[in-house]
């Protein structure tokens, strides 16, 4: 009998959903979250439910592969994607993707990547202590083919750690959303808020460019 996902973890992820339902984040199905447990085991949201009415059914545990514990069950349809960062990043423990409308439109406007510089928010990312920075936000194309989304950002990740350019604990998938990591859920959301407003800063900037 498998073990049960802590209630802590539980109530994470639907507070996570009600927030971020609140700020508009997360319309219809969309988004997803996830938790790193001990033993190698990932709560994450099962696949297709409003993430502002989660209740504790809608959350179930994979593998590090994205295998369910219960395979009556479906996980997120980006599971993968969840599982990619845990592999990648040891440090993180908790996974947020949402679509908000400035990553959304932003997204589809951008190059490789968005960089945003000089906002205070920016001391919200790991080691930056001062606005006087900037942050290179990946832009990865979209694909209903998550394992090779994963892949292509594997190689993103790879190239840019080649070039001895810093990982922010975030991307963009042009289209579509972001997804932000912490090592913990409260420092994921806190770091999806910073990067959320920021992107409405740009968004609002370029409207003003386009008038
Ligand atoms: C409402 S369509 C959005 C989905 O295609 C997907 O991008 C998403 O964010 C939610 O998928 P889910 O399988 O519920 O985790
Ligand atoms: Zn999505």
């Amino acid at each position: 009998m498998p073990e049960p996902i802590p209630d802590t973890a539980i109530a994470a992820i639907i507070a996570a959903g009600h927030r971020l339902d609140l700020r508009n984040w997360v319309p219809a199905t969309a988004g997803n979250f996830s938790l790193r447990l001990p033993g190698g085991r990932i709560a994450v949201t099962r696949s297709g439910v409003h993430k502002g009415f989660l209740g504790p059914e809608h959350a179930m545990v994979v593998d590090g592969e994205g295998l369910p514990e219960d395979p009556a069950l479906r996980p997120s349809a980006e599971t993968l994607l969840h599982c990619g960062i845990y592999r990648r990043f040891p440090e993180a423990r908790a996974v947020l993707h949402g679509h908000s409308i400035a990553n959304t439109v932003l997204s589809r406007r951008a190059g490789k990547a968005i960089v945003l510089q000089g906002y205070e928010l920016l001391k919200a990312f790991p080691g930056l202590p001062t606005h006087d920075a900037a942050v290179s936000v990946p832009v990865v194309p979209n694909d209903q083919d998550i394992a090779r989304m994963q892949r292509g950002l594997e190689r993103r990740w790879g190239a840019m750690a080649g070039a001895g350019e810093a990982i922010p604990p975030g991307y963009l998938i042009r289209g579509h959303g972001i997804y932000v990591w912490a090592e913990t859920m409260d420092g994921a959301l806190a770091r999806l808020e910073a990067l959320e407003f920021m992107l409405e800063c740009e968004l609002q900037d370029w409207k003003e460019r386009e008038r």
